[in-house]
């Protein structure tokens, strides 16, 4: 089964790729191709690209690289701000549900999501046994994983966003445009991040974002075995 990788920024990108070479998409273990649209990096089982930042670009860039299949799973793949104290800086979490936070209407008596306004949708679960598998290989936590368009900068709204979400350890900007696109040609879609920074105030500097590329490096590195597995169960299973 081949597996198609979105990220955000070619350095996410690149922190996927070095499971298997040097990430340049020259290395050994990897090589770099053009797809119309997307730049695809093939390493190991996985293709993958960096399709930009937020859901919409995240998702024009999977519908591309998916018109490049067949595959048999997408994966939304980065770092990402963490909720306290669930998910610690340097933490992996694996996407129990990958939720549109901030799609819908600001109301006087609050936020509605887009379904409460009666048309589409505003989230995506991820088989859960795959789900369990990922985690289990690599140590993720399975949590929700909240979509964003605006990355949170202040603890009132870190508060509100887990208020409406309790499920929620991690905010991140592209899963649900990568779940979406998906979605639309019935391919299952996971998202993992690797904890970069602490969801709430803004403090650039204390971005940890070598650590969380590390993370997100190591936990590729793990995922080979349980993809490996899968083929074969699918294999027997057909
Ligand atoms: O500056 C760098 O070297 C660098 C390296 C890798 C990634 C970046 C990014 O800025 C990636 C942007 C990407 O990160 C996600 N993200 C990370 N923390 C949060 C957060 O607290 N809230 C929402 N999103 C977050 C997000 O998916 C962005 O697209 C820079």
């Amino acid at each position: 089964m081949r597996v198609l990788v979105v990220t955000a920024v070619p350095a996410e990108r690149d922190a996927v790729t070095r499971a298997f070479g040097d990430g340049s998409g020259g290395g050994p273990g990897t090589r770099a191709h053009q797809v119309p649209g997307a730049e695809l990096h093939r390493a190991g089982p996985f293709d993958v690209l960096a399709g930009g930042a937020g859901p919409a670009a995240a998702a024009a860039a999977t519908a591309f690289g998916l018109a490049s299949g067949p595959y048999g799973l997408v994966v939304s793949a980065g770092i990402g701000g963490g909720f306290a104290p669930t998910a610690p800086v340097g933490s992996l979490v694996v996407a129990s549900g990958i939720v549109a936070a901030d799609l819908g209407a600001e109301t006087p008596g609050g936020f509605v999501p887009v379904t409460g306004l009666g048309f589409g949708r505003d989230r995506f679960t991820p088989p859960p046994a795959r789900v369990r598998d990922v985690a289990a290989a690599t140590g993720a936590l399975a949590a929700e994983i909240l979509t964003v368009s605006t990355v949170t900068g202040t603890a009132d709204r870190a508060a509100a966003l887990l208020a409406a979400h309790p499920g929620a350890a991690a905010e991140a900007m592209e899963g649900f445009g990568v779940a979406e696109a998906a979605d639309r040609v019935g391919t299952p879609a996971l998202e993992i991040r690797a904890v970069s920074n602490a969801v709430g105030p803004r403090d650039r500097d204390a971005w940890r974002i070598g650590d969380a590329l590390a993370a997100l490096t190591e936990a590729f590195g793990k995922l080979v075995p349980v993809l490996e597995g899968w083929t074969h169960h699918d294999r027997n299973d057909s």
